[in-house]
């Protein structure tokens, strides 16, 4: 469904992953995992690029939520299907969004426990509230492949898992960054291992073992 073949990942000269070759079936939920540096949001971008290439509908959840802070938690969350509407119908959404969007929008800012009214400017909003509403806006979006980059990184325990399946349950197919190890095995069919500029381990969810993971964590 997406391949990457071989395909060697760098900035300018400095190489971050050799040699990869990944493939990522419809259906799959792709755990990256990793140390800080390891290359997770250098593949996501690769795989990003051969799923526009392939013609996929993409939904992103970047590291850095991507929000613009001056405009409301609503017109953030809409941003994710400006896409599907007239320039017309976005230009009206601006000033005055129609009464059934913002319906949608409340409804699902309440269902991932997003408290602030819809009008409330990102700008207002705590870090954790920002990452929510980047979900927000992934899943209002839709499409049939998922990319997130640590989408659930500023969220307490208890938040982290509903959040995770929530979003994770929007989309047929996805690829994650997670730092959480334990998040990635709960809610993950597939767990990819980077390390050393290379995958070296690629196995379904619940077949690693415990000295895999300290492998992959060890300096
Ligand atoms: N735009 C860039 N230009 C040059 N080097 C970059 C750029 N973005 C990332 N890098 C480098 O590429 C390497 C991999 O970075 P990447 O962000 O993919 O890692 P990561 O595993 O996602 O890290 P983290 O868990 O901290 O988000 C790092 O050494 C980083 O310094």
């Amino acid at each position: 469904m997406i391949e990457l073949r071989g395909q060697t990942l760098s900035y300018g000269p400095a190489v971050v992953l050799e040699n990869v070759t990944l493939t990522i079936r419809q259906g799959e939920r792709v755990a990256l995992l990793g140390r800080s540096g390891a290359g997770k949001s250098t593949l996501l971008a690769a795989i990003r690029e051969k799923a526009m290439v392939a013609g996929k509908e993409v939904a992103l959840v970047p590291q850095d939520n991507a929000l613009v802070p001056q405009l409301s938690l609503f017109h953030n969350v809409h941003m994710g299907r400006l896409h599907r509407h007239s320039a017309l119908y976005n230009l009206v959404t601006l000033l005055r969004p129609f009464r059934r969007d913002r319906a949608e929008v409340s409804e699902l800012t309440r269902e991932l426990g997003l408290e602030p009214p819809v009008d409330q400017p990102v700008e207002r909003l705590s870090g954790g509230q920002r990452q929510r509403t980047a979900v927000a806006r992934a899943i209002h979006g839709g499409g049939e492949v998922l990319l997130a980059d640590e989408p659930v990184s500023a969220l307490d325990e208890k938040q982290a898992p509903e959040v995770l399946a929530t979003l994770i349950s929007r989309f047929p197919t996805s690829v994650i960054s997670l730092h959480d190890v334990g998040l990635a095995q709960a809610y993950c069919t597939r767990l990819v291992g980077l390390k050393d500029r290379r995958i070296i381990f690629d196995m379904p969810a619940g077949e690693q073992n415990a000295a895999d993971i300290d492998h992959l964590y060890a300096r």
